[in-house]
């Protein structure tokens, strides 16, 4: 039983846990380790980019003795602009309360707390700054613009219950803004460009997540919000993507062979030679033999099932809806993967589906529908993109609850959120 309450701030001191905070000197100090960053702005852009340079962040370590539940840490990984921040809506959302940046904070703050869920963004251990990138000629994705020290050590830290100071890459100015505390919470998400990159990092994830998504619908969805909503030409994505591409390819794909769970987005096999990324077909790679994670099934688990479930109880226009389940390999690794192309007409229908899905950690008959439904504004909500993201996010509360009952040697149904 935990002695501290998960969220671990500096107002608990008054708290009933026993709490020893000294540091090396004997001041008595808040109850969270400080991580003194060395990625302030220049010093940043100026050491050559080298992870040497700036991965050795200065820590000065408080030591603190209570017990405090500690949080389940998720990793979301993708290329920007490839649906993280909807995910990460829709994971929260199943867990009650909307997600809000920290309160008082750097309103350019890239961090998302909610009740027992903070989406932390790993843009923020980039090591170089925009201008940086630019003086030593590396992008974002490249290892050498980002501090894995820095985040080894506060993802360790916030993994084993204390606080730290994180710095902030704000997206408006480009530049390393001071840091903001953040204090371990139940859950703690961190996604971006490099979730599994780093070997020290992969490993304290209890669960990771790749969004797959193919460079047809990329370039879709950017020119979608890009060119519609932000008022960038065509061309201009396009170089942009292209300019990203060997990167991406030597840095952020290699980590889907990592994943627990790929969500893997492709052009419709629907409409023969269609491209265009609006009917969409989606992958659900679900790997086998994940502690706490049980593979969702369609209809007899291990089968492999073609289903079309159009007709009386799916309305389906055209070019209509396909699923597909059965096992694979990934990697090298068994997996089970469920596909779905086409799209819903009617999203309330989606609980035929859902009737026919098993293994999905729903508390109740019908959840997943809800949550689709409850965000239907949300992009994807019709296709399988948000059927996936959301059973993912059902998956995850199951996997926290499994991990807090194991913790106190409980039965799962004790630790339910
Ligand atoms: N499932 C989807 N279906 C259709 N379009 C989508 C989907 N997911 C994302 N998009 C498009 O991609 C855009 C970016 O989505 P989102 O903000 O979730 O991605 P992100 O990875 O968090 O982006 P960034 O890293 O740039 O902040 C959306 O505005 C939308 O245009
Ligand atoms: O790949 C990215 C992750 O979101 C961004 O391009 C990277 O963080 C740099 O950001 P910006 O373009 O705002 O300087």
């Amino acid at each position: 039983m935990a002695i501290c309450s998960a969220h671990t701030t500096t107002t608990s001191l008054h708290s009933p846990c026993t709490t020893t905070v000294s540091n090396a000197a004997g001041f008595r100090q808040r109850q969270v380790i400080f991580f003194t960053s060395s990625s302030n702005r220049r010093s940043c852009g100026g050491g050559g980019g080298g992870r040497r340079h700036h991965g050795g962040a200065r820590t000065s370590c408080f030591q603190v003795s209570c017990s405090v539940d500690k949080p389940v840490v998720i990793g979301l990984a993708a290329d920007s602009g490839c649906g993280k921040s909807t995910f990460m809506r829709r994971l929260t959302s199943v867990f009650g309360g909307a997600a809000v940046p920290p309160k008082g904070g750097n309103p350019d703050s890239n961090t998302l707390i909610s009740d027992t869920t903070t989406v932390i963004c790993l843009d923020d251990y980039h090591s170089l700054d925009r201008n940086g990138r630019k003086e030593y000629g590396v992008t974002a994705l490249d290892p050498r613009a980002n501090n894995f020290d820095l985040m080894y050590e506060q993802v360790k830290a916030i993994k084993d219950g204390q606080a730290v100071e994180k710095p902030i890459y704000n997206h408006v100015t480009g530049l390393l803004d001071p840091p903001e505390l953040i204090t371990p919470p139940k859950i703690f998400v961190i996604e971006g460009l490099h979730p599994m990159f780093d070997q020290r990092v992969r490993d304290l994830l209890d669960f990771s997540i790749y969004l797959d998504i193919s460079d047809e619908v990329k370039f879709a969805w950017k020119i979608q919000r890009d060119m519609a909503e932000r008022g960038h030409s065509l061309e201009s994505i396009q170089a942009s993507i292209e300019a990203r591409k060997p990167d991406f390819d030597a840095y952020i794909d290699p980590q889907k062979q990592y994943a627990d769970a790929v969500i893997e987005v492709l052009p419709t096999q629907l409409i023969p030679g269609d491209n265009e990324g609006k009917v969409l077909r989606v992958k659900l790679i679900m790997k086998e033999g994940v502690k706490f994670f049980n593979p969702v099934y369609l209809f007899d688990e291990g089968s492999s099932i073609s289903w079309v479930p159009c007709g009386r109880k799916l309305t389906c226009s055209y070019p209509g809806i396909k699923f597909a389940y059965g096992p694979d390999t990934y990697f090298g690794k068994e997996v089970s993967v469920l596909e779905m192309d086409g799209q819903f007409d009617k999203l309330d229908e989606l609980i035929y589906v859902e009737s026919h899905l098993s293994n999905l950690s729903t508390k109740f008959y019908g959840e997943v529908t809800q949550q689709m439904l409850k965000h239907a504004d949300f992009p994807g909500s019709n296709n399988g993109t948000g059927l996936f993201q959301t059973i993912i996010g059902l998956k995850i509360r199951d996997l926290y609850e499994q991990i807090v009952a194991e913790r106190a040697g409980v039965p799962a149904e004790a630790a339910k959120v």
